[in-house]
């Protein structure tokens, strides 16, 4: 795969001098979808503006499709499809004027059956000349996701597409997103929500306080969480793990009171009941046992509190 949007060394300050991205670099792959993660404020929308030209940056360098977002803004700019976090529709206007209209504004020559074939898809058909005042919240975020693929473009930013959304209305979304990227759109979103980046995203980002702190793929993350340990107390403390559990891969804590043992819970099998054994035959008594486990929660909070 190769790279359809690519940051480098992003900034962006805002009047006032408040530095709302630093040095942002990031590549994002063709047909993937990104999920960015970060608290309030952390600068994910201003990322997205800049990347869809609404923000212009400080310094750096964004293309799309190998085309520059400052030099060759239009080109640009044509492959990007932008669902903004605000609803604002015409609430007169119908379903199919409104997304028709969007795809004018690009330039794009009417096309009904192609409008049509996008409202399918986001179960929009029936209401058609619905006008949007008639329409659920849900359906009039799918309105906007129609507006934005309207010109047929090869990104689509999804900012907070389920932002006070209800848990059905966000699965239905989830089906939605999924659908799009089978249809060959690149796809990244913005939320607060870590299960909507567990549940869809292919690679996930973590943001904060104006900087990328994390991207990586969703199934290595997993495979992370995956990994819980086992935390020993002895019953005195040691100076040198002894050799007979070398294979192990312990972490001793500093004070040499505790024994640190991760493993896999998908594996077939957790080695605790053999490094127990092997404990007692090296002569270390036990005090305490304990497990914890890391979430993707976990990693996000402890990312984004590192960093506060
Ligand atoms: N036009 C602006 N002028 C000055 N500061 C701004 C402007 N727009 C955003 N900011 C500031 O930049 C920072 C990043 O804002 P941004 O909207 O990008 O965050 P976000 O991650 O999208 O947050 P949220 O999850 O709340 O939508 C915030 O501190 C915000 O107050």
């Amino acid at each position: 795969m190769s790279a359809i949007v690519s940051v480098q060394n992003l900034r962006k300050s805002y009047a006032g001098g408040f530095e709302a991205l630093k040095s942002v670099n990031l590549d994002i792959e063709e047909g993937e979808i990104l999920a960015l993660l970060g608290p309030n404020g952390a600068g994910k929308t201003t990322l997205i503006s800049t990347i869809c030209g609404i923000t212009v940056p400080s310094s750096g360098a964004i293309t799309v499709g190998g085309h520059d977002t400052q030099t060759a803004f239009r080109a640009a700019r044509k492959m990007i499809g932008l669902v903004p976090q605000e609803i604002n529709l015409e609430p007169f206007e119908t379903v199919m004027s409104s997304v028709s209209f969007s795809r004018g504004i690009f330039g794009k020559p009417r096309n009904d059956a192609y409008v049509m074939d996008i409202l399918e898809k986001l179960s929009l058909a029936d209401k058609k000349d619905n006008k949007i005042m008639t329409l659920s919240g849900g359906m009039k975020r799918r309105v906007l996701i129609a507006k934005a693929l309207s010109h047929e473009p090869k990104v689509l930013f999804l900012d907070e597409p389920t932002a006070g959304v209800d848990v059905e209305l966000r699965k239905d979304m989830w089906d939605v997103v999924a659908a799009l990227k089978a249809s060959g759109v690149t796809i990244i979103l913005t939320t607060h929500y870590i299960e909507e980046a567990e549940a869809i995203a292919d690679r996930i980002g973590v943001i904060n306080k104006g900087e990328i702190l994390l991207v990586q793929d969703k199934t290595d993350l997993m495979a992370q969480m995956g990994q819980k340990q086992l935390r020993i107390e002895l019953a005195a403390p040691i100076d040198k793990i002894p050799d007979g559990l070398a294979a192990y891969d312990l972490m001793r804590s500093d004070d040499g009171q505790y024994l640190t043992y991760s493993y896999d819970t998908e594996g077939e099998r957790t080695g605790i009941t053999t490094l127990l054994g092997d404990l007692q035959k090296a002569g270390l008594q036990m005090k305490d046992l304990q497990t914890q486990q890391s979430s993707l929660e976990d990693i996000f909070v402890g990312l984004v509190k590192e960093t506060s």
